[in-house]
């Protein structure tokens, strides 16, 4: 657990750039600093592991004020991983990783070993070992940088801006690798940024900051998106906040329509006799989904069917992908499959809209508890799913 208690930083220059701040910093999970450019994210991470020093206020570790260890141990139990990864350009991306494992004494062989381990953790080819940074994509080379953070095992992770120097497509991978790693070491991670996007997918706490470095509000994503604290939070949040809220919202509680699917080789003759509704859902003999068919002109050739563009998992995707694949589908009725891919039902947009009501309202009678500084934190669940 990291205490932020009261703290403020002034610079020599009289710039207030963190103001009587208090946060309180689970183990086992990420804490997201967001907020407008200026607003004091990096400062409030580097008090943390001391590249700054506070003005006032204290921060503990695990109860221990950090003021009073040395603040190197101090930070190498700490690993930090910034914008462009600040990697070692003259170093090989193997002795990179081994960086800090090196300072702490262990022999070049371990160190090593120990460096080829993280690579894999981080999805780095081995092939790359014996390259130069220069030789690297920026997506990989951040790769290296968290590699490098993690090479010690430290139980903290400060991350400043760590993925916004790569395309979009990268950066959700790196994301998506960050929560599986996290899923597997559940640190204690920090986090900065200052996209609300990139905060939502990862945090299980997000800070959010205002100029002038004081807290505006602190609470998980969901909370954040449905309700922010005030007129700044709402607009940082953007105008889309309710559909990025539906990214909280399970699809297993979605009532899903069996009546319209059929597998291949079915009496259509009949099923159109007995008043089945158009359009159907026809499927493999597998049960996996090939298309939709208008029964009234539809003469049973499969490469006739309508395309039923992407379906979601029950369970493992959001109502936002419910509601995305029913907006996007040519009969407005979305696709439910199982893990295995195979059909469970549909659903269309007014099904998902009475289930997002439901949903709400259900959220609006619960009281919804804290986060508990447990064994298993969200992200390690988040990741998990
Ligand atoms: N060494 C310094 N001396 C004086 N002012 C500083 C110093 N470092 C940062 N500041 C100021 O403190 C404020 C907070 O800066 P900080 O870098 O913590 O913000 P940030 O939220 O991380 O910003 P960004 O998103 O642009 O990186 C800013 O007004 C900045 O200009």
């Amino acid at each position: 657990m990291i205490a932020i208690e009261d703290v403020s930083k002034r610079y020599a220059d009289g710039t207030v750039a963190v103001d009587r701040l208090s946060l309180q910093i689970p183990n086992h999970s990420i804490t997201v600093l967001v907020g407008p450019s200026g607003c004091g994210k990096t400062t409030t991470l580097r008090m943390i592991n001391r590249m700054v020093e506070p003005s006032s206020g204290t921060i503990r570790v695990n109860g221990e004020d950090i003021l009073r260890q040395p603040v190197n141990a101090l930070r190498r139990s700490m690993g930090y991983v910034i914008q462009n990864a600040g990697l070692f350009q003259h170093r090989t991306i193997l002795d990179n990783i081994a960086t800090v494992p090196r300072l702490l004494g262990w022999s070049k062989q371990r160190a090593r070993a120990r460096a080829a381990e993280l690579m894999e953790r981080v999805g780095l080819d081995p092939g790359m070992a014996r390259r130069y940074p220069y030789q690297l994509s920026g997506g990989q080379q951040q790769r290296v940088g968290v590699a490098r953070a993690l090479a010690a095992d430290p139980p903290i992770l400060l991350m400043d801006e760590p993925f916004s120097a790569v395309d979009p497509v990268v950066r959700r991978g790196l994301q998506e690798e960050l929560l599986r790693i996290q899923g597997e070491l559940g640190k204690a991670i920090v986090f900065v940024t200052h996209d609300m996007d990139e905060a939502i997918t990862i945090g299980d706490r997000i800070a959010v900051l205002r100029t002038g470095g004081r807290l505006a509000q602190f609470a998980a994503p969901d909370e954040i998106l449905s309700s922010p604290a005030d007129a700044f939070v709402e607009e940082f949040l953007g105008a889309d906040r309710g559909i990025r809220g539906l990214s909280f919202l399970s699809t297993r509680d979605l009532a899903l329509d069996r009546s319209r699917v059929f597998p291949v080789g079915s009496d259509w003759k009949e099923i159109a006799g007995r008043g089945g509704q158009s359009p159907v859902l026809v499927t493999d003999a597998d049960g996996k989904p090939l298309g939709w068919a208008d029964l009234s002109v539809w003469a049973g050739d499969v490469q006739a069917l309508e395309p039923y563009g992407q379906g979601f998992e029950v369970g493992r995707d959001s109502l936002r992908v419910a509601l995305d694949r029913a907006v996007l589908s040519p009969t407005g009725q979305a696709v439910a499959v199982d893990g295995a891919g195979r059909v469970l039902g549909v659903a269309g947009q007014e099904t998902v809209a009475a289930t997002i009501r439901a949903a709400r309202q259900r959220r609006a009678a619960d009281t919804v508890p804290g986060p508990a500084d447990s064994a298993q934190g969200p992200s390690q669940a988040k990741a998990a799913r």
